[in-house]
């Protein structure tokens, strides 16, 4: 069980992240959606411990302020103040935005650094998995990650994200600028990684619609405040989230 509340991010005197408190349960998928700049990147930051750390390295050159504020538990564990590294340790692994993968390694070596938290066994293992849910990836194992298509490049962030071993699965925005059918394809890829691997998974996304579907519960974020949350009835039931997201 992941749990955090109260976050609060400061970037200088700008309020990113307003009190959002949010619940993540062993093999659940929850949603964050937002329009641009709602907070979403600043919020998986929190998350995954990098916010902490950007804020000291700030702080160390003379640069911006970044306060935070709040509490983050995961498995009875208060972690809030652990580095980016422990969290990893504890099975928090994010994938952010933008894919971040290593353009002049293959495909296949940047599974492999991927895994290099993980024991020989368990990374031959969740290598052939990698290849087994992402088949697109086979033929292209020794191709460069720089020459990848985006959706190839999101499959293997997200591969890379599994072979450190996830128990929380953090996905910063994993549809940006895919096409609709490659959305709703990796969608369904997700939902059957949270089933298959018993991973949690805490997804920010703009394009709720290919999400929505797939999540247990979520929250809608709003200028750095969750403004809306429930189940995915609930949100998609709301009228205002209708409108938002679904132009209804
Ligand atoms: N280092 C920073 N210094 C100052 N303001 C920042 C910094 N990083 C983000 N912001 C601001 O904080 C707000 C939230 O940004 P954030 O990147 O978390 O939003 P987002 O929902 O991830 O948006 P996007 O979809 O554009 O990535 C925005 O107004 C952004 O301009």
């Amino acid at each position: 069980m992941f749990e955090a509340l109260g976050l609060m991010v400061f970037y200088e005197n700008m309020l990113a992240l307003n009190n959002v408190s949010l619940a993540c349960g062993d093999n659940q998928i929850v949603g964050v959606f937002g329009a641009n700049s709602a907070g979403k990147s600043t919020l998986m930051y929190t998350l995954s411990g990098i916010m902490e750390d950007i804020a000291k390295k700030e702080e160390m050159a003379g640069g911006e302020r970044i306060t935070l504020r709040g509490s983050i538990n995961f498995h009875g564990r208060e972690i809030m103040h652990d580095k980016p590294s422990r969290r990893a340790k504890a099975g928090i692994i994010l994938c952010p935005e933008r894919r971040r993968i290593f353009p002049e390694s293959s495909v296949i070596e940047n599974l492999k650094i991927g895994g290099y938290l993980a024991k020989p066994s368990q990374a031959a293992e969740t290598l052939e998995y990698v290849f087994k849910i992402f088949p697109p990836l086979t033929k292209i194992k020794h191709r460069l990650g720089g020459f990848l298509s985006g959706g190839e490049q999101q499959m293997l962030a997200i591969g890379r994200a599994l072979m450190a071993q996830p128990k929380l699965l953090l996905l910063d925005e994993p549809l940006l600028g895919l096409s609709p059918a490659i959305q709703y394809w990796l969608a369904k890829s997700i939902k059957e990684i949270a089933d298959e691997r018993g991973v949690a998974i805490i997804v920010a996304e703009q394009y709720a619609r290919p999400i929505m579907p797939i999540i247990d519960y979520g929250y809608i974020l709003e200028n750095g405040s969750a403004v809306v949350e429930g189940d995915k009835d609930e949100l998609m039931n709301n009228p205002d989230v209708k409108s938002a997201y679904f132009g209804a």
